[in-house]
Order: C-alpha cells, then sequence, then structure tokens
C-alpha cells in the first residue's frame, strides 16, 4: 500500500488523521481530492458507519481507504448524541448549533461525565472482507460554557480534567496523544506493521 484515501468530509478530523498517519509514509490523500460524495451514516454503531464510509470512498476511487466515525456520548444523555453527534442539532450540520444544543440539555444538570468514541476503519479495497478496524475513547467532562479556540466540533465543551483544560485548549499534538482518535489509530497502526510483516 503505497496510497491512501482519508474518506473523512471534516477538516478538524482530516488534520488530526494526517498529522496520526505521518509515521507510515505513505501519500494520504483526502476524499475530496476524488470528488468523492458524502456516504450515507445510517447505523447505529460508530464501527459500522466507519466501514460504510470506507468502503465508499474505496469504491469511488479504486483506492485503500480509511474512514472516521466518532462523536460524543453522554452519560447522563444515555450516551447521546452518540453516532448522530454531527447532526445532533439538525441539518447542515453546525458545531455551533451542536454545542448550543447540548448546553441546553445539560443545563442544571450536575453529572457532566462524558467520552468521546473514534472507530477507525480501512479497507484495502471496497468490498475487502476483513477491514482493519481500532477504536478508541477519551474520559472527560461538559462544562457550562465554551473555553479554547483549538480543535473542531464538541472541543471547546469537553473539559479534560487531570489538566484542567478543554480539547480546544491543548496543544494539537498534546490532543493526539490523549484523544479517541490518538489511541484508534496507534492501534491501527500496529495491526497494519503486524500485517506487512506476516
Ligand atoms: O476530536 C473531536 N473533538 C471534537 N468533536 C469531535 C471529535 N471527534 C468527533 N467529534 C464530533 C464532531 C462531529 O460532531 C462528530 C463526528 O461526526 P462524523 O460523522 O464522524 O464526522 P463528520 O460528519 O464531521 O465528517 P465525516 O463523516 O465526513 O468524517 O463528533
Ligand atoms: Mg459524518
Amino acid at each position: 500500500m503505497d496510497k491512501l484515501v482519508l474518506a473523512s468530509g471534516n477538516a478538524g478530523k482530516l488534520k488530526e488523521l494526517s498529522s496520526l498517519l505521518a509515521p507510515l509514509g505513505i501519500e494520504v490523500l483526502p476524499q475530496s481530492a476524488f470528488n468523492v460524495s458524502e456516504a450515507e451514516e445510517p447505523h447505529p454503531s460508530f464501527v459500522e458507519n466507519a466501514i460504510a464510509k470506507a468502503r465508499h470512498a474505496a469504491r469511488a476511487t479504486g483506492l485503500p481507504a480509511l474512514a472516521d466515525d466518532s462523536g460524543l456520548c453522554v452519560d447522563v444523555l444515555g450516551g447521546a448524541p452518540g453516532v448522530l453527534s454531527a447532526r445532533f442539532a439538525g441539518e447542515p450540520k453546525s458545531d455551533a448549533r451542536n454545542n448550543a444544543l447540548l448546553l441546553e440539555r445539560l443545563a442544571d444538570e450536575p453529572k457532566r461525565g462524558a467520552r468521546f468514541y473514534c472507530a477507525l476503519a480501512l479497507v484495502r479495497h471496497a468490498d475487502d472482507p476483513q477491514p482493519i478496524i481500532a477504536c478508541g475513547e477519551w474520559h472527560g467532562e461538559i462544562l457550562e460554557a465554551a473555553r479554547g479556540q483549538g480543535g473542531f466540533g464538541y472541543d471547546p465543551l469537553f473539559l479534560v480534567p487531570d489538566l484542567d483544560q478543554t480539547a480546544a485548549e491543548i496543544d494539537h499534538s498534546l490532543k493526539n496523544v490523549l484523544s479517541h482518535r490518538g489511541k484508534a489509530m496507534r492501534q491501527l497502526l500496529d495491526r497494519l506493521r503486524a500485517e506487512q510483516q506476516a
């Protein structure tokens, strides 16, 4: 494998995924470079949606494809917004409206534990029967007001208690060390390397 399509239209994710994939030493191209349409994400689990997005991009490009399906799961909301995180406040997707709705749902709520979840799926071709799957979680708490300018999505509301900083306040390289996406990617890279050595 010398080339990989990143099956995502999210600029924040693309930046993080590219930097996490750098050690692999292969050419990484966003699906926008091939005008891949946005895939359907109809499934109830992150893993299923990640596989669907990866297959969609591999089918459209004829290249291996890596997809990321991720989201925020809030304990007291029974895991919502979960797989619906990107469209929590409806269409069109808006981080600002999603964050506002999250604050509204948690108004006067003392229990604010939450986790980010990331499922990565890599398919070597569209019908690959053995996708490589890797997942990661990142625990934190939802603040009552946004803090920080970095990151994307729900980062300004996601407090990392040990650091007393939000995901939007920490350095992007530290986010890659700690995050759901970083954990999943290191696992995926381990599996890829093991496969290449077998
Ligand atoms: O590190 C993160 N920091 C903050 N927010 C995050 C993070 N990781 C996922 N999220 C949020 C953003 C979006 O509301 C949803 C992902 O939705 P998800 O469908 O996987 O991505 P998307 O539609 O933005 O792009 P695409 O499907 O083309 O990859 O979770
Ligand atoms: Mg999406």
